[in-house]
């Protein structure tokens, strides 16, 4: 086990490159399984998700082999193998296998899965789709249990709008008999970048990044090759960065217009954002100027994923912020982490007012989740002194190099082994 070491106050600088997302590769990875035939994925992010995906897979008899940033999954000689415990419960993502292998066996068995604690997350609107393609789904002592005889397509309204079971209602529609439509859907760029692989693969899939998805299902599926969208978080988690402690740092490798609802909101914060094609540039030294009210909403609003970082640099802003995340309800466990630093944060409700301007002060503090992570190495590396990270598994889940990455542009943040100790009050906590 490992924490992060950051010296706080050392200005940004630089250029950074930013990985394959997260959130598609996730989703790209278990689809691969409704094909007939070998699938190639490329700019795969070097994160501790896609490995426990990687692993799910083998476990079902994939053949997956690995290079730098590519990934060929060969589902051939793969089975139904029931998965209701182990890697599953690693990860949020692990449902997309129900999708996945509905689509493919019309049978499956999968533990219900982990992810990061924000409040309940529940699956039930993955449950209504499959049950509306014609699955029988039942939950047995903690696993999914999915069976059809046959899949037919449907129309199916979203009473919430998910990212999660849109994309697992397409990814058993595209082998089911005839036309699905998944109405109210999620618009995400995963979403699409999903549908692209699929359609590689010879799904017909219309309307992805739209409310309206219509998808015409096939018989068989062929191997096809395809590249993973940049990660929109962990630029914009970047950007949050170079503004609360940047001189002028350039987020390469982006689809800047993935990130609008940031830059928008950087900017009404004082700071300088200029677009380039693929890039953004921070910069410019900190002339940040007043507090911003903020709410997390479904693409394109303000991602629910970069809520946590944003209020660490909240706290250096002059005037009251209130952050408000209308997606998950106790997606807050950064605050009492971020106030034993010095922050003045108070959380009402669904909502976490922060008071500003703080200098944070160095402390030992410990990520309770992916984002709460993000927002704790923000917030040491604009603190006066040292901070210490813990859980920096959590991080591992979602941010590929970033002690590299962070150190390449002048941070300074190492990696280092828990003391005995810190093990022993690691797993007490
Ligand atoms: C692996 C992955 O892609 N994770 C992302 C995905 O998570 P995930 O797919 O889990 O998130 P959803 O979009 O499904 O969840 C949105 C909201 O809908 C609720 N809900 C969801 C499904 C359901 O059946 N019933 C229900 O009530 C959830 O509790 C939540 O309040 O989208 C979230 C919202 O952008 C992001 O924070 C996560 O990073
Ligand atoms: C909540 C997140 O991830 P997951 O859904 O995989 O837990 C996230 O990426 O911020």
């Amino acid at each position: 086990m490992y924490k992060l070491r950051i010296e706080g106050g050392y200005p940004l600088e630089g250029r950074v490159n930013i990985s394959g997302a997260k959130n598609s590769a996730v989703a790209l990875i278990p689809a691969a399984i409704l094909a007939d035939g070998p699938v190639t994925i490329d700019n795969l992010p070097a994160i501790s998700d896609v490995d426990t995906l990687a692993e799910l897979l083998r476990e079902i008899g994939g053949d997956v082999t690995r290079s730098e940033r590519t990934m060929t999954i060969d589902p051939t000689k793969m089975i139904a193998m029931p998965l209701p415990n182990g890697h599953v419960k690693k990860l949020r993502a692990s449902y997309y296998l129900m999708g996945a292998m509905l689509g493919k066996f019309h049978k499956a068995v999968i533990g219900l899965p982990g992810g990061c604690h924000l409040g309940p997350r529940p699956i039930d609107q993955h449950i209504k789709g499959f049950e509306a393609l014609g699955a029988r789904v039942t939950n047995e002592q903690g696993a999914i249990y999915l069976r059809a005889e046959r899949l037919r397509g449907a129309t199916i309204f979203l009473d919430v709008v998910s990212v999660g079971a849109t994309i697992n209602i397409m990814l058993a529609a595209v082998r089911a008999e005839g036309r699905t439509v998944i109405e109210n859907a999620a618009k995400e760029p995963e979403i699409v970048d999903v549908a692209m692989l699929l359609s590689s693969m010879g799904a017909r899939i219309k309307g992805a990044g739209t409310n309206v998805i219509r998808i015409d299902g096939r018989p068989s599926l062929s191997g096809c090759r395809h590249a993973i969208i940049p990660d929109r978080i962990e630029a914009g988690t970047y950007m949050i960065m170079a503004a609360a402690i940047g001189q002028r740092v350039s987020i390469d490798h982006i689809i800047p217009l993935h990130l609008e609802s940031l830059i928008a909101k950087l900017r009404e914060v004082g700071t300088e954002v200029d677009i380039d094609n693929d890039s953004v540039t921070i910069g410019g030294g900190r002339r940040l100027k007043k507090g911003a009210d903020v709410k997390t909403l479904v693409y394109p609003g303000f991602p629910t994923d970069l809520q946590q970082p944003l209020t660490s640099l909240l706290t250096s802003v002059q005037g009251t912020s209130i952050v408000t995340d209308t997606i998950y309800d106790a997606r807050f466990k950064h605050v009492d982490e971020l106030r034993r630093m010095g922050a003045n944060i108070k959380v009402e409700g669904r909502s976490a007012i922060v008071h500003g301007k703080t200098r944070l002060q160095g402390a030992s503090v410990r990520a309770s989740d992916l984002r709460a992570g993000a927002a704790l190495v923000t917030a040491g590396l604009m603190a006066e002194g040292v901070t210490e990270v813990v859980g920096v598994e959590h991080i591992d889940r979602g941010y590929e190099q970033l002690v590299e990455k962070l150190t390449s542009i002048g941070a300074r943040v190492q990696r280092e082994r828990l003391t005995e100790d810190e093990r022993e009050r690691a797993a007490e906590s």
